[in-house]
């Protein structure tokens, strides 16, 4: 495939993805975006829950489907290597956009901290949970991780190679920050309607298995090393003994 059409096509996702995760982080917690979780016509309850649960499912399969190696070296076949992680990264926002776009609201409230010191607390601990997982983007490779390495090397005919195992920043504390700044991000809500808490105990799901999977990944690929590296360091809590 051309150089320029994989260089474009990884520039194009790289801000897709940016746009539709900044857009994810407003609308988990209902703040500058015009459709939040909360928001839109509200329905017979038995169906939007069924129509949200479908959402996340799809989201979920697709994630974990093509994040698999087995999948990456099937569909490489047809997708070069160099556009792959980006065709993934913008599949995958699209996915998430479409569920943002359909997300049917359930705003009966669960609890409601209102305007105190509680809630700014809360809000805190969401802000350090997004906050958590944009830094744990760089500490294992940022710009790999959503493809554009890859695009810019083939451009430049330098073939970006796989990341290196990083343990650094976060990774020192827990095996997962990115996972944890998620789960921080999507429990920690002032005002937890019921939409809300469907949404948090199904991606709370998800995470769980997901992350299953990816340590059989990583312990394939990285053997004795990563055997290691999960004896010394606790999976989501940094506060677990090991
Ligand atoms: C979306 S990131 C999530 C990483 C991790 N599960 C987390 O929650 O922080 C998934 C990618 O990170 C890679 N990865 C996981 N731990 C890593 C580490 N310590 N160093 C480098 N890459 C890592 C995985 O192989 C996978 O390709």
């Amino acid at each position: 495939m051309g150089r320029v059409f994989v260089l474009v096509h990884g520039v194009v996702s790289y801000i897709v993805v940016l746009a539709v995760f900044a857009y994810f982080a407003g609308f988990v917690a209902g703040v500058c975006v015009p459709k939040t979780i909360d928001d839109g016509p509200v329905g017979p309850w038995p169906r939007a829950l069924m129509i949200d649960l479908a959402l996340l499912g799809g989201f979920a399969l697709q994630h974990s489907v093509m994040a698999r190696p087995w999948f990456k070296r099937m569909w490489t076949v047809f997708v070069p290597e160099s556009a792959e992680r980006s065709t993934y990264v913008l599949l995958a926002s699209l996915q998430l956009a479409l569920t943002m776009w359909v997300w049917h609201p359930l705003p009966t409230p669960i609890w409601q901290l209102g305007d105190g010191l509680l809630a700014a607390i809360v809000h805190g601990l969401a802000a350090i949970g997004w906050g958590l997982v944009l830094v744990s983007t760089f500490a294992v490779d940022h710009f790999h991780l959503f493809g554009l390495r890859q695009a810019v090397g083939h451009w430049l005919g330098r073939p970006a190679r796989e990341p290196e195992f990083r343990v650094r920043g976060p990774y020192r504390l827990v095996r997962h920050p990115l996972m944890l700044g998620f789960l921080l991000a999507f429990w920690a809500a002032p005002t937890m309607s019921v939409g809300h808490l469907a949404f948090a105990l199904a991606m709370t799901l998800y995470v769980l298995v997901a992350l299953e999977l990816e340590e059989r990944d990583l312990r394939a690929q990285h053997g004795a090393h990563y055997d290691g590296y999960r004896a010394r360091i606790p999976r989501l809590n940094p506060f677990a003994r090991r």
